[in-house]
């Protein structure tokens, strides 16, 4: 595993397989790496893509904190190399997929998977907090399983600095924290929030402030209009942390380490992830 990051890697190191997905910037492909025959996922980006949207410090960033982070929920980015139009992105392979398919198939999920989820997720993003990394950008899209079907942060949002111009170019604006909708100065503290939204979604099936327009969506999320539906029924605990962690105020949001005490979590959540 260790020389994965030191040696110079090209495309002929590899044998490429099925299309795995395909992402806003290129698509992934399950790829074999020929003399180790070992699996990975390998996501091609196209050069003139990120000329274009002029986001080589986002790439820049990503490499540098994705393969300083070493945790059983963030999926490993190995290293990478580029040909002349294309930069490849040497991936763990998520045997499991996207979460979003899962979710989308079940139409929502247990309380038990919705509190493992939400414990590996928090997990995870603890780890990235003591390492200043702020994530912002965690919808169930960058959502993966493995093969036993554990949960993988996967994306390229990872940065620490101001929130990115991309968010409100393209994507959902289901997942905003109040003060990013209001464009202020934030902090760690949008995780959490974003942890809420993706309960509530993983246990109703969609999320909270989901509307018709954008611009009703915006001002679900500063009124922070919750309403829990009553099918499917859902625990008060679970509505208890929600409503603990879609708070306005950033600072009375609940700490990551109170959500891995939440009774919720405690009862529902399995240990092994
Ligand atoms: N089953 C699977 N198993 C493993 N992976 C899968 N999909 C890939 C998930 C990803 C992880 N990391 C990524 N990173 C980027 O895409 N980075 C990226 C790309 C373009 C531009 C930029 C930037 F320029 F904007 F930064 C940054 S995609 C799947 Br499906």
């Amino acid at each position: 595993e260790g020389d994965k990051e030191k040696r110079q890697w090209s495309l002929q190191d590899f044998e490429i397989g099925k299309p795995l997905g395909k992402g806003k910037f290129g698509r992934v492909y399950l790829a074999r790496e020929v003399k180790s025959k070992y699996i990975v996922a390998l996501k091609v980006i196209f050069k003139e893509q990120i000329e274009k949207y002029r986001i080589h410090h986002q790439l820049k960033r990503e490499m540098e904190i994705q393969t300083s982070l070493r945790h059983p929920n963030i999926l490993r980015l190995y290293g990478w190399f580029h040909d002349d139009e294309r930069i490849f992105l040497i991936l763990e392979y998520a045997f499991g997929g996207e979460l979003y398919r899962e979710l989308k198939k079940k139409g929502y999920l247990s309380e038990k998977q919705a509190a493992t989820y939400i414990a590996s997720l928090t997990n995870a993003l603890a780890y990235c907090h003591e390492k200043d990394v702020i994530h912002r950008d965690i919808k169930p899209e960058n959502l993966l399983l493995d093969h036993e079907g554990r949960l993988k942060i996967a994306d390229f949002g990872w940065s620490v600095q101001s929130r990115s111009k991309r968010r409100t170019m393209c994507g959902t604006l289901d997942y905003l924290a109040p003060e990013m909708v209001e464009n202020k100065a934030h902090d760690y503290a949008v995780d959490n929030w974003t942890l809420g939204i993706l309960c509530y979604e993983f246990l109703y099936g969609a999320p909270p402030f989901e509307a018709e327009s954008q611009k009703d969506t915006f001002r679900r999320i500063m009124k922070v209009d919750l309403t829990f539906p009553s099918d499917p029924p859902v625990s008060a605990e679970a509505k208890n942390l929600i409503s603990r962690l879609l708070v306005k105020d950033s600072s009375k949001r609940l700490s990551l380490q109170k959500i891995m005490e939440h009774p919720w979590i405690i009862k529902n959540a399995d240990p092994m992830g």
